[in-house]
C-alpha cells in the first residue's frame, strides 16, 4: 500500500485550535483536519507546514513541539501523520483549498466529523487539556 507522509499543524490561539473541512474536489471531503499537507523530498517537516500553511492558508506560522505520530490506513493508501503545536507568526489564516475554517474550543473539539487519520491527536488534545 502507498504510504504518504503527512504533516498537520495544531494551531492555537487564545485557548482555540483552527480547524479545516476538506472541500468537495478534494478526497475525504467534507471531514474536517489540521491544515498541512505532504512532506516533499529533501523537506523538513518544519519547511513543509510552514510551505503548506502558506499556500493553503496565506499566513505564516511557527511551528513548536510535535504532538503526535498516527498512521491510517485509507482505500487510497497509508497516510502518516505527525502533528505539530503551531502559533500564528504573521497573517490571519484564510482558506483557500478548504471550504471552511473554524476556531474550535477545546471542549468542541470532538464534535466535528475529523478525518479518522487525526482522531487520536484529537483525542490527545481534550486529554491534555483536561
Ligand atoms: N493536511 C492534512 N491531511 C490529512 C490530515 N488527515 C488526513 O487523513 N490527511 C490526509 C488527506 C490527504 O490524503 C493527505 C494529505 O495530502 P494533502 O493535504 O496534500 O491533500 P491533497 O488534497 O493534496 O491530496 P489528494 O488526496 O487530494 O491527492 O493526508 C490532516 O490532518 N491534514
Amino acid at each position: 500500500m502507498k504510504r504518504i507522509t503527512v504533516v498537520g499543524a495544531v494551531l492555537v490561539r487564545d485557548g482555540r485550535i483552527l480547524a479545516a473541512r476538506r472541500g468537495p474536489g478534494m478526497s475525504l471531503a467534507g471531514l474536517w483536519e489540521f491544515p498541512g499537507g505532504k512532506v516533499e523530498p529533501g523537506e523538513t517537516h518544519q519547511q513543509t507546514l510552514r510551505r503548506e500553511i502558506h499556500e493553503e492558508l496565506g499566513c505564516l506560522v511557527t511551528v513548536g513541539a510535535q504532538l503526535t505520530r498516527t498512521e491510517h490506513s485509507y482505500d487510497f493508501g497509508l497516510v502518516d501523520l505527525t502533528t505539530y503545536w503551531c502559533t500564528l507568526e504573521s497573517g490571519e489564516p484564510r482558506p483557500s483549498e478548504h471550504d471552511e475554517l473554524a476556531w474550535v474550543g477545546v471542549g468542541s473539539l470532538e464534535t466535528l466529523p475529523w478525518a479518522p487519520a487525526d482522531v487520536p491527536a484529537v483525542e490527545l488534545i481534550v486529554q491534555q487539556a483536561g
